[in-house]
């Protein structure tokens, strides 16, 4: 019998990044070197050179998943003898906290809105839908803020049956970042999007609620393309300690900054803060909940320890 080397079996193609970039074949680049700079997150550098190799290419590869999923409705449409509601194309984002989705989500956002014809491109984070700091402290779950139980999946399921539904106004909650926890009464409205990313450590898992016999779908059934951010862990560690940092001498400073007490102390102290919430928090829900979901991805970007995407790999259909 033939040997079967593992990585034959592999459902993913690798791509070095020189490789990736000529798929980018003659797509066009729509933002400027000071665009592709306003839409870096906080620590986590991106090039326009970086943003021509690797976001173009994937901007061209959705543009045609895009264009095949409106083949399909087409004929399904025809299929059921009835023309169905407007129903937008929805991209999940997954990844550590601190690998960078933000950054990955914007500059999506933004090549995608520049397509001619001009989709609507909406962006979600699924951080609006934790539970307010209130009921996490209630139930003990401080320190289980982005792991599964911590979000409330049913009001985020029912919100991304309402945008595939094709219904307007959909209201999201929102989170802040400065305050660290759900802004009350403050919500984002998605009004019929013509494409939705929705961006999230849990989105690619398979946590699903209880079932009772029905058909509960997953956050992923939602997806008609998936992208999961990679990098090692200890790199992934160095960029949330240095994040921290820059925040202790930025954000923290402000009051109302849910970390302003430790905008004033030294800064030892505050790395052994930021390693104690990466180590007992972050770490073991990128083990434990978020990694595992990596081989569910349509696509994985690969980052190497200065931020620079050195790998990608897509899934054969
Ligand atoms: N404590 C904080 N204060 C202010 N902004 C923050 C804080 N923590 C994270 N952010 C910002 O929130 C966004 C999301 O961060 P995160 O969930 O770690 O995902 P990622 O780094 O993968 O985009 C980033 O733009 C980051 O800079
Ligand atoms: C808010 C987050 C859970 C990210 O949420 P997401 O948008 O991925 O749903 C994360 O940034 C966070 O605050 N984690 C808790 C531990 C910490 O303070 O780093």
């Amino acid at each position: 019998m033939d040997q079967v080397s593992p990585s034959s079996l592999s459902p993913y193609r690798y791509f070095s990044v020189e490789e990736w970039s000529k798929l980018r074949a003659d797509t066009p680049m729509t933002l400027s070197a000071e665009e592709v700079h306003a839409l870096k997150s906080m620590n986590d550098p991106i090039s326009i050179s970086e943003a021509e190799a690797i976001y173009l290419p994937l901007s061209r590869l959705l543009s045609f998943h895009v264009e095949a999923k409106d083949k399909l409705y087409a004929v399904r449409s025809k299929f059921l003898g009835a023309k169905e509601g407007k129903m937008p194309f929805i991209i999940g984002i997954a990844g550590s906290v601190a690998v960078g989705k933000s950054t990955t989500a914007r500059i999506l956002t933004e090549l995608m809105a520049r397509w001619p014809g001009h989709p609507r491109v909406s962006l979600v984070t699924t951080d609006g839908f934790l539970y307010p700091n209130a009921v996490l402290a209630k139930e003990g779950m401080m320190e289980r803020k982005g792991f599964p139980e911590s979000y409330d999946v049913a009001t985020l399921l029912r919100f991304l049956s309402d945008i595939k539904a094709g219904k307007r106004k959909v209201r999201a909650p929102v989170y802040s970042h400065l305050t660290y926890d759900i802004v009350p009464g403050e919500t984002l409205i998605v009004d019929q999007p013509d494409i939705l990313i929705f961006e999230g450590l849990n989105v690619l898992q398979t946590r699903d609620l209880p079932r009772d016999g029905k058909e509960v779908p997953f956050v992923s059934d939602f997806f008609n393309f998936s992208i999961y951010i990679d990098a090692e862990d200890d790199v992934i560690r160095r960029w949330y300690i240095d994040r921290f940092m820059s925040l202790k001498g930025t954000r923290f400073t402000d009051p109302r900054s849910y970390f302003h007490r430790y905008a004033n102390i030294e800064d030892d102290e505050a790395r052994r803060v930021a390693e104690g919430l990466w180590e007992r928090i972050n770490l073991v829900n990128l083990d434990e909940n978020i990694r595992p979901t990596r081989p569910r991805a349509d696509l994985i970007i690969g980052k190497a320890g200065d931020h620079s995407v050195n790998e990608v790999a897509l899934r054969k259909l």
